[in-house]
């Protein structure tokens, strides 16, 4: 778990809490001791969760060996909420965990294959557990809390290149194993379409897979440092990418191999436009 110099008790009034831009002071650095009171001020709560934030942040990108964090306090846009869960399991409070979501417009192709745009599609932008907790039920627990504030069903969700430890996740607590090739960064899953103007059950484009191992995505997956077990199974991301070559966009994920995957996401050209 991640311990702070300071105490952190007085931010979490309950396990998880909901962090904004607006709660946060990135461009202020170091904080002062006292907090400020003056208008236009950082407060010295702003100080501490943007350094939180920056912490998790660069231990999430580690976990998921990404060259640079996808969550920091002066990255954060307007729109994007961060869900960051603490507790005080060894006596004193300390963070165990960080979930960044927010809505993406995007271009998707549906179970059909026809290409579709989608305004402010609910995205799951980074997702750390500590590694001391992981595996206990954490993670489900800040995902489902963050579903209930957010209003969405993990259905719905987009995963912005998922780890496999996600994909085993995302199995494992809410039956998605079947998701429908993109040509983004993006992961969408079967019933991301069942809405009353689109339902389609067809199975044309859907990828039928029995486990993770046979997951022929068609996106970009997060590199993760250790060679992770899916489920109970014994695939690692190496297997995934390599089993990764039948979806429509293969050429570009061989194109692109051997380059940052941080900077593959943002020159992704079927996303419409960064967070809105
Ligand atoms: C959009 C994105 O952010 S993708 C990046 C996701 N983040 C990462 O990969 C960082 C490292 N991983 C983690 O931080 C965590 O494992 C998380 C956030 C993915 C899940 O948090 P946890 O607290 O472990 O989840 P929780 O305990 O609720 O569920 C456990 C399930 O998650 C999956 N999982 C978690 N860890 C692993 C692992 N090491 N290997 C394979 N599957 C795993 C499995 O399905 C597991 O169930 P099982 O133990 O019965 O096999």
């Amino acid at each position: 778990m991640v311990e702070f110099a300071f105490d952190i008790k007085h931010l979490f009034p309950q396990s998880i809490i909901r962090v904004q831009a607006h709660s946060l002071s990135p461009k202020v650095a170091p904080c002062r001791p006292y907090p400020h009171t003056n208008r236009g001020q950082p407060t010295r709560s702003s100080c501490r969760l943007s350094e939180i934030l920056n912490v998790m942040g660069k231990l999430s990108a580690d976990a998921q060996g990404l060259r640079h964090a996808v969550t920091s306090a002066d990255k954060l846009a307007p729109d994007q909420v961060v869900y960051l869960m603490a507790d005080k399991a060894a006596g004193h409070w300390e963070i165990t965990g960080l979930l960044k979501v927010g809505t993406k417009d995007l271009f998707v192709f549906d179970q059909g294959g026809c290409y579709r745009r989608f305004n402010q599609t609910p995205a799951i932008l980074d997702f750390y557990v500590h590694e001391s907790r992981q595996r206990c039920g954490q993670g489900k627990l800040l995902f489902e809390w963050m579903l209930e504030k957010q209003g969405w069903s993990p259905q719905k969700c987009s995963v912005d290149r998922p780890s496999n430890k996600m994909l085993a996740f995302m199995a494992k607590h809410y039956d998605l194993v079947r998701t429908i090739p993109q040509g983004n960064n993006f992961v969408l899953y079967e019933g991301f379409f069942d809405d009353p103007i689109t339902t389609s059950k067809s199975a044309s484009g859907l990828q039928a897979t029995g486990s993770i191992r046979n997951q022929s995505q068609g996106h970009y997956k997060r590199q993760e440092h250790e060679q992770a077990q899916v489920g109970h199974g014994h695939a690692n991301r190496n297997t995934v990418q390599n089993d990764a070559n039948s979806g429509p966009f293969r050429k570009d994920q061989k194109a692109v191999s051997g380059t940052s995957l941080y900077r593959r996401r943002w020159n992704s050209p079927l996303t419409l436009a960064s967070m809105q």
